[in-house]
Formats: C-alpha cells, structure tokens, sequence
C-alpha cells in the first residue's frame, strides 16, 4: 500500500478541525497546526478537539501540533483555516519556508487596511508558492456530520486544484474546480455581511417574502461591487456565490447570522461576539466594505444599512424604512442599467 503524503491544516478552529477530519477519512495524514499547546495534548489526549466541533472523532491519523516550522517542512500541500486577523502575522515569519508549497485559503475575509483577500496576502507573503481558494456552502458543523456538502477550489495553477480534489474528494464532500481564484474568494468574503442582516431578520420575525428579498438583493449588492472590483460576476452565480450566500443567510449554524440574530433581538454588538466566542468574519468585513464602497462609489445600500446600525447609531427601523421608501430601481440593474444583458 502506497504511503500518503502528509497534508498540513493551520488552525485548530471549527474549519481547520472540519477539513482535517476530511483528509483524515480519505486516509490522509494530517498535521493540525494550532498555537495553543494545552488544545494540542487535548486532541493527541483525546482525539477531540475540547473546543470546536467537540463531539468529532479525528481518528489516529490527525496529528495536532505546535510546531510551525516542522509541519512546514514535512507537508508541501498546506490548508489555511486562520481567521483573516491572523493570517498574515502567522504566516509572515516563515515565508521563507513556504516556496514550492501549495497555500489554500480557506478564511473567508478581507485585511483592514490592504483591502485585500487572504489569497492575495499568501502572494505577497509566499511568491515562489502556488496558490489556491476553497471556498462555498460548507458550514464546519455539517461538514463534520458528513452531510452531503460541495465546494470550490479555485487557482490559477490546475495541479493544485486537481490535488485538493484528489485529498478532500469523498463520500459526502466534492470539490468542483475553477480558474477565477478572485471571484471565488471574494464571493465567500463577501457574504458573510448579509448573513447578518439575515439573522437579523430572522430575529424580528420577518417572513419568507423578506429573507428571499434580501438574499437576492444582496446578492445584486456583491455582483455590483464585484464588477467594480474587476471580478467576473458569472462566478457568483456557482457554489462559492449564491451557493454560501443561501446556506449562510439560512442557517443558524452560521456564526454570522447568529450575530445578527443576537443583533436583532436587540442584544449590542460588542456582546453579541462576545457570547458567539467564534469567528464571525462579517463584522470586520462590513467596516472595510462601506470604506470600499464609498471609494469606488458602488451603490452598496444593505452595507450602508447595516453599518448605520451597528456603528454609527442609528434605529433599526429608521434604515429598514430607509430601504423600503428608496427611489424605485431595476431589477437585474448591476448586469446592465437597462436590466437586459448586453
Ligand atoms: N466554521 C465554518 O463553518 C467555516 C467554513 C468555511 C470557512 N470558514 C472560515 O475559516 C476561517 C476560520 O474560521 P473558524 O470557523 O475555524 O473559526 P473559529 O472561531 O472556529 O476558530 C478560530 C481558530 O483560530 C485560532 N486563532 C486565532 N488567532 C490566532 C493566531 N493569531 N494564531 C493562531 N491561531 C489563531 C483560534 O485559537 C481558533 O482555534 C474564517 O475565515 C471563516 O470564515 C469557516
Ligand atoms: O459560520 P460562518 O458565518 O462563518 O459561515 C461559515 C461558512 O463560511 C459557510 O460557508
């Protein structure tokens, strides 16, 4: 039986753990990365991790560790499951390490100051690595119950895609493949705003007519600020689009959407993260957004909405009556101003 070579995962958060648990049932060896020691001899311990997805078996073949630089040197295939706050500074002091690996973002979120992706952050700080998204509809806790799940892996250089597939393929998990890297990535990091504005509108009661409006309003919303961003707006109509834009403006399993569930049952923000105790990657997004918006003067008016709400003090149902006596517009507005494709 021929050996599988090891693959790395960084981060012993609910993805990282949701992705290792993957690669371990196709019966690869996993390094799991974390920076918390005690949560390393938890799972070495256990075979659980004591934090995420607690109830999961990772099997003798999901190795946690500590040691950055030895996963580095053993794995030339490597996932990225750190929040977008983290990424860079992990990942920076061992750039030297990273040359002719294969770097996959799995973190779905934008750098606060840069503007940019968390493929784009690997570029910069890994340029001689081939480099990679996954991305799409793939919440951690159905992952782990081996629900039937899709995803995307996105990347210039086809051998990385093909290798992701060949490591994560399974019974219960397929991975499609794609060429448009940005339009994957910023598809996921893009939604996790409206999964906010969803939980909030779940919070209040609101009916089907309502979340269906927003689901695709905010979808028009993205496809508008992605066209403005250069990005192929056909791409958000695939699995990392409008595929996790539903799962995540749908799901209570989403951390986003109990944000916003919190957030309209009127609890504050600060405390609403603060009892998620998880990433919820849309806060920190909606303030770089409407920064961005407002630059390229993209018209963004749910981010506006939303970022009214939480940080810059206005009523609830001032916005939502903001939003609803808007001047009337065209439907499919952000494909042409006409409605019809060109
Ligand atoms: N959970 C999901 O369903 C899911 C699905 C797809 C993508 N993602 C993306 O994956 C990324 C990670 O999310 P998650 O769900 O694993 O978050 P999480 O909150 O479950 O875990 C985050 C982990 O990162 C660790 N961490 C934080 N700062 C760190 C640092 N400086 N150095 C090392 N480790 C650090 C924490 O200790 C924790 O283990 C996010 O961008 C998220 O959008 C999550
Ligand atoms: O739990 P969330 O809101 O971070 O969403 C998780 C994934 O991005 C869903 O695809």
């Amino acid at each position: 039986m021929t050996v599988k070579q090891p693959v790395a995962v960084l981060g012993g958060g609910s993805f990282g753990t949701a992705v290792a648990s993957l690669l371990a049932a196709n019966g690869y060896p996993v390094m799991l990365w974390m920076r918390d020691a005690a949560q390393a001899a938890a799972i070495r311990e256990s075979g659980r991790n004591p934090r995420y997805l607690k109830d999961l078996d990772l099997g003798p073949y999901v190795q946690p560790t500590t040691d950055l630089a030895s996963v580095l040197q053993r794995c030339e295939l490597v996932f990225v499951a750190l929040p977008s706050m983290a990424l860079r500074s992990v990942l920076a002091p061992c750039s030297g390490q990273l040359a002719g690996k294969m770097l996959v973002s799995t973190t779905k979120g934008i750098e606060a100051d840069t503007f940019l992706l968390m493929s784009q952050i690997l570029e910069q700080v890994a340029p001689q690595a081939l480099i990679g998204v996954l991305s799409g509809p793939n919440l951690a806790r159905e992952i782990a119950d081996r629900a039937l799940t899709a995803t995307v892996v996105a990347s210039e250089h086809e051998e990385l895609c093909s290798r992701v597939q060949q490591v994560l393929h399974g019974d219960t998990f397929r991975v499609y493949a794609s060429k448009d890297r940005f339009g994957v990535e910023l598809g996921g990091a893009l939604k996790n705003v409206y999964a906010i504005i969803a939980g909030m509108a779940a919070a209040m009661g609101m009916g089907e007519n309502t979340k269906s409006m927003l689901i695709t309003r905010a979808l028009a919303e993205m496809t508008r600020f992605a066209m403005k961003m250069g990005a192929n707006p056909m791409t958000f109509l695939g699995l990392s689009g409008v595929g996790d834009l539903i799962a995540t403006c749908t799901s209570s399993k989403s951390r986003n959407y109990q944000v916003g569930f919190a957030l309209g049952q009127g609890v504050p923000l600060e405390q609403a993260v603060e009892q998620l105790g998880e990433v919820a990657e849309g806060v920190n997004t909606l303030r770089v957004l409407k920064q961005k918006a407002a630059d390229l003067e993209v018209y963004m008016p749910l981010v506006n909405g939303l970022h009214a709400i939480l940080f810059e003090g206005y009523p609830l149902q001032k916005i939502i009556g903001g939003l609803m006596s808007g001047e009337p517009k065209t439907d499919i507005d952000f494909i042409s101003p006409d409605g019809f494709a060109e």
